[in-house]
C-alpha cells in the first residue's frame, strides 16, 4: 500500500525516533573511513611542514620524499572518497611504510622516523582487521627490526648538519604522541557513539521514539521509589487510539505508524518533561505523572483527548479521522505498579465500552 500520509494538527510534532542502522553499515565503519580521509588530509599538511623543516635544515632529499607523500595522500583522500577504501588505505599505509624506510635510512635511526610504525599497531587490531591482525603485527615487527637492522648496517646515507637529527626526533615525537592521542579520542568516541545507540535501540520504541516498555518499568520504579518518601501524588495514565484496525485495513500499515508517530507527538506534548510515557503495546500507550492529583490527571487526559480528536492525519487527501480512549488512576503511596496498571486498564476498557473517545476514573 502506498504511503502518503501526512498531519495537519499544530500540536502534533512527534518525537524524533532513532534511526535504525541500515544492513551493511556500521558506526565503527563509517567513522573509520571518514577518520581515514581527515587522516590523509592531516598528513598532508604536516608533510608541507616537513618541507619547510627539512629545507631549512638542507635536506633536499627529505623535502623530495615529503612531496612524494603529499601527492600519495591526496590520492588516497580522493581514493576513500570515492569509496575506493581499501585502496586508499593501502596508499597510506604504503606511505608510511616507505616513509619510514626513506627517512630512517637517509638520516638515521635517531630521527625517530620508525615511531610511525608504531601507529599500525592499534589501528591495525582495533580497526577490524580481524583474524589477519596478528600477521599483519608480525610482519611489521619484522620489517621495523629489519629497518633498524639496515639502519645499524648502513649508517645514516645522508646525515642531518649540526643538532639536525635531534630537533627531526623532538619533532617526531611530538608529532607521533599527538597522533595516538587523536587515534585513541576516536576509537573513544566510537565506542562512545555506539554505546549510545544500543541503548536507544534497548530502551525506546523504535518507531515513536517513546520509551519502551522494559525501559518504562526501570524509569517508573525510580520515581515511585523517590516519590515515596515525599509521599506527592502519582497518576497513571492509559490510553488506546480507537478502531485502529481500521485504520490499517482501510488506509494501509504506513499511515498506521504514521497516526502512531503522531500520537506520540501529541502526547509528549501535552504532557510534562517529568512525566515517564511509553508505547505499551500496538496502540497503546501509558504515562506516569508525578506530582498529579487525580483532578489534574484527568484535565490532562482531556486535554489529550481533545488534541488527538482535532488532530487529522491525511492519507492520499482523505482526512482518517482519530480519537482516543483513556483510563486514569491515582496511584497511593507503596501501591503495587501493576496493580495500578490493571486498574488503568479496567478503566480504559470501561472508555472502550461506553463508546469510545472518553476519560474514565479508575
Ligand atoms: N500500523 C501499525 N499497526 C499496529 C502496530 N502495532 C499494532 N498494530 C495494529 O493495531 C491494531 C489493534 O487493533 P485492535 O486491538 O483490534 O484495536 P482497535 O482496532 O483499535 O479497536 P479498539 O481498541 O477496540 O478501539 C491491530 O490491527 C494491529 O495490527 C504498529 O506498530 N503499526
Amino acid at each position: 500500500m502506498a504511503s502518503s500520509a501526512s498531519t495537519t494538527a499544530p500540536t502534533a510534532h512527534p518525537p524524533r525516533p532513532f534511526a535504525v542502522p541500515q544492513r551493511g553499515s556500521s558506526v565503527a565503519g563509517k567513522a573509520y573511513w571518514a577518520m581515514a580521509q581527515r587522516v590523509a588530509l592531516t598528513a598532508a599538511a604536516i608533510d608541507c611542514g616537513y618541507i619547510a623543516l627539512f629545507l631549512w635544515l638542507g635536506s633536499l632529499p627529505l623535502a623530495l620524499v615529503n612531496v612524494g607523500s603529499i601527492a600519495m595522500y591526496l590520492v588516497a583522500h580522493a581514493l576513500i572518497q570515492r569509496r575506493h577504501n581499501t585502496a586508499g588505505i593501502l596508499l597510506i599505509w604504503l606511505e608510511v611504510v616507505a616513509h619510514s624506510a626513506l627517512g630512517s635510512l637517509l638520516v638515521g635511526w635517531d630521527s625517530g622516523f620508525h615511531y610511525y610504525l608504531l601507529l599500525f599497531i592499534p589501528a591495525v587490531v582495533i580497526a577490524n582487521s580481524g583474524r589477519y591482525a596478528a600477521p599483519i603485527v608480525l610482519a611489521l615487527l619484522a620489517y621495523y627490526l629489519g629497518l633498524r637492522w639496515a639502519c645499524d648496517h648502513w649508517g645514516a646515507l645522508a646525515p642531518l648538519a649540526g643538532k639536525g637529527q635531534q630537533i627531526v626526533n623532538a619533532i617526531h615525537v611530538c608529532v607521533v604522541f599527538g597522533m595516538f592521542a587523536a587515534l585513541a579520542a576516536f576509537y573513544r568516541r566510537t565506542i562512545l557513539i555506539a554505546e549510545n545507540r544500543l541503548l536507544k535501540q534497548a530502551t525506546l520504541d523504535a518507531l515513536t521514539g517513546l520509551n519502551n516498555r522494559a525501559h518504562f518499568y526501570t524509569l517508573a520504579g525510580h520515581t515511585l521509589a523517590r516519590i515515596q518518601r515525599t509521599g506527592e501524588p502519582v497518576a497513571l495514565l492509559l490510553c488506546d487510539i480507537d478502531h485502529f484496525k481500521q485504520v490499517n485495513d482501510r488506509h494501509g500499515h504506513a499511515t498506521g505508524d504514521q497516526v502512531l508517530v503522531t500520537v506520540a507527538g501529541v502526547l509528549s506534548r501535552n504532557l510534562r518533561e517529568s512525566d515517564v510515557i511509553a508505547r505499551w503495546g500496538g496502540e497503546e500507550f501509558l504515562a506516569l505523572m508525578p506530582a498529579s492529583p487525580l483532578a489534574s490527571a484527568l484535565e490532562v487526559a482531556e486535554r489529550i483527548r481533545v488534541a488527538i480528536e482535532q488532530t487529522t492525519v491525511h492519507h492520499q487527501n482523505n482526512p482518517v479521522p482519530l480519537t482516543m480512549s483513556f483510563g486514569v488512576v491515582q496511584v497511593a503511596s507503596g501501591d503495587d505498579l501493576q496493580a495500578a496498571i490493571a486498574r488503568a486498564d479496567k478503566a480504559l476498557y470501561q472508555s472502550k465500552h461506553g463508546g469510545r473517545n472518553r476519560v474514565t476514573v479508575g
